[in-house]
């Protein structure tokens, strides 16, 4: 994101603002400790030069280097102790208000961003950004000022041992250093086309493995592993030209960087200089010792210059997740009953970058007395599930109101709602915890004998007995369920939250006759004496419902019982026609 105008800061400043101070103190003391840290090899120095000297020896000053190197190596060491123990409290604090909000701010936002994005962005964001940020705050940003202050202490000293030779040092270094940028600025200016060719390798692999399992049944793994054989080529040879145009310049700049051609050069120059009585001898042994300081640390500037990028990539999604608009509530209204009212009800998704909104429901009048049961059919993309998410709040429409118990949901508070408002979709979510927990979320509160009813009335009840540990099984760990076994679960937990009014999501896919049966008797039990929207997908299962609402593009376009729809001969006779035509047979060839 690039931003005119006065400098505002950006997402990582404004992220890490709150320990910014504890940051700067971090990284003032990791520069002392790397600056305190050089002062051994120099005080070394200074005892060759006295034990070399003509003169006799003079053992108290000796003694007294000797002493001051051990005195500075132990300064260095506390003050970098220091320097990590400030950044990493800064750092503890920081993950931690930062995953606070985060976590905060996604309990609040609607339901509907999580069917969009699925769960992988709001785990990206909690776990791996936070991590990026943390790798930036506790280690890359203190340990620049060792980078920094490294060359610059030494570059001082051996500026005063001999300025000649030291000017040879530097010339060597400033020339590896450009190098080194200009191998830099190349690798950014291809970093766009690197992203691009990295994307186009992951969507590849991505659609590959997705859709292995139909394409194995198809036999044309040739044909759908071609994509991904084609963008992983391309990544190959795009690295490889790249590789090819930085190479010599990188290689040029790594191998002047290097401590051996640093120490080599300049001790040769040493050696030649001496030799024309033109500096001590002893001098050049202080360039033997100090001259790889003065590069050492340049080779840790690329990964941190990684770090850094990845710290701002990070910190920009942890402020695209935390400007998701949340839900307002002015939780100023408690429903009276259970009756579901939908007035002129609008509703568009957001669109993509770019893209136009679209809208997929225009002005849905409907309501759902309590106690009945309405069936939404439709052709697929009609809206229905769209429409059946609103009274569960997964989104606000975007015009119109929907009400529910004569309250505005927009004016409910959050758990309000959701004891009013109970949902079981077909993608059911279930805990990497025990059936019990499973079953009681909703109700922690609730007794083993109210949960075992809940299991037996959702027909789950003889499956968890079998269970190697019963109720206590851990899902994903002691059993694995079936789809229509944890929509069961699904079902017994909604049942336990007993919510006055339910939508269903029916599955889409046909299942065997017994587990059918078992699912059907699940929900009508679920469906007694509640308000209950459920979105059918196939068309036998509406038969009973006390009323059927046919949706086609965004509108309803009928209403009535089954007899009465199919007396009327239109959208629904149709849909029942084409149904007992297409479905039906399919269904039949299944089983
Ligand atoms: N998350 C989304 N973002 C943008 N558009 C969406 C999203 N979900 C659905 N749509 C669009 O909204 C329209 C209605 O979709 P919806 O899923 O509500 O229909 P449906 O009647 O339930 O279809 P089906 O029976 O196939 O499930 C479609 O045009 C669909 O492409």
């Amino acid at each position: 994101m690039t931003t005119t105008g006065p400098r505002t800061p950006g997402p990582l400043a404004r992220l890490i603002a709150p320990v910014r101070r504890r940051v700067v103190a971090a990284t003032v003391l990791q520069g002392l400790a790397a600056g305190t840290g050089i002062a051994p090899l120099v005080l070394l120095v200074e005892l060759a030069r006295g034990l070399l000297a003509p003169a006799p020896l003079d053992a108290d000053r000796l003694w007294l280097l000797v002493g001051g190197a051990l005195l500075a190596a132990l300064v260095s060491l506390l003050l970098g102790a220091a320097s990590t123990v400030v950044s990493h409290r800064a750092d503890d604090d920081l993950q931690l208000a930062v995953r606070r909000d985060l976590a905060a701010h996604l309990s609040r936002v609607p339901l509907g961003w999580y069917s969009r994005h699925g769960s992988g962005r709001a785990k990206r964001a909690l776990h791996d950004d936070v991590g990026e940020v943390h790798q930036l705050v506790a280690h890359t940003v203190p340990e620049l000022a060792g980078v920094v202050a490294v060359p610059l202490v030494t570059l001082v000293y051996l500026v005063t041992v001999d300025w000649q030779l030291a000017l040879v040092a530097l010339v060597l270094v400033v020339a590896g250093v450009a190098l080194f940028a200009r191998a830099m600025a190349g690798g950014m200016a291809k970093m766009g086309e690197y992203a691009r060719a990295m994307g186009d390798v992951s969507s590849a692999t991505v659609e590959f493995v997705r859709g292995i399992r139909v394409v194995k049944q198809l036999g044309s793994q040739d044909q759908a592993s071609s994509r991904f054989v084609a963008a992983a080529d391309a990544f190959a040879d795009f690295f490889v030209a790249w590789s090819r145009s930085t190479t010599a310049v990188t290689v040029g700049s790594f191998l002047l960087l290097s401590a051996p051609t640093v120490t080599v050069v300049v001790v040769t120059a040493g050696v030649l200089l001496a030799a024309a009585g033109r500096t001590d001898p002893v001098d050049v042994v202080a360039f033997a010792l100090l001259a790889p300081a003065l590069c050492a640390p340049m080779n840790a500037i690329g990964a941190r210059a990684q770090q850094i990028t990845g710290a701002r990539g990070a910190a920009a999604r942890i402020a695209d997740v935390l400007a998701v608009p949340e839900l307002v509530t002015t939780g100023t209204a408690t429903p009276e009953g259970a009756r579901v009212e939908l007035r002129g009800v609008r509703f568009a998704y957001e669109p993509a970058p770019g893209d136009e909104a679209h809208e997929v429901l225009h002005g849905i009048d409907l309501t759902l007395e309590p106690g009945t049961v309405t069936a939404l059919v439709g052709p697929s993309g009609a809206g229905k599930t769209t429409l059946a998410t609103l009274p569960a709040r997964f989104a606000d429409p975007t015009g119109g109101a929907v009400l529910v118990g004569g309250a505005d949901l927009r004016d409910v508070p959050a758990d309000v709602l959701y004891r009013t408002v109970g949902f079981v979709f077909q993608d059911v979510q279930l805990l990497r915890a025990s059936i019990t927990e499973n079953i009681a979320l909703a109700r922690p509160d609730a007794t083993p004998e109210q949960v075992r009813a809940a299991a037996r009335a959702a027909r789950i009840d003889d499956r968890v007995e079998a269970m190697p540990r019963g109720y206590d099984s851990v899902v994903g760990e002691d059993v694995q369920l079936s789809g229509g076994e944890a929509q069961r679960v699904a079902i017994a937990r909604t049942l336990l939250a007993d919510p006055p009014v339910l939508v269903l999501d029916e599955a889409t896919a046909a299942v065997d006759p017994s587990a059918e049966a078992h699912i059907q008797d699940a929900v009508s039990e679920l469906a007694r004496g509640r308000t209950v929207l459920v979105v059918a997908h196939r068309l036998p299962t509406v038969v009973g419902a006390d009323r059927i609402v046919v949706l086609d593009d965004g509108c309803v376009v009928e209403d009535g019982t089954h007899s009465d729809l199919l007396a009327r001969e239109g959208a629904y006779a149709r849909l029942w026609a084409a149904w007992h035509d297409q479905a039906a047979p399919a269904e039949e060839a299944v089983r």
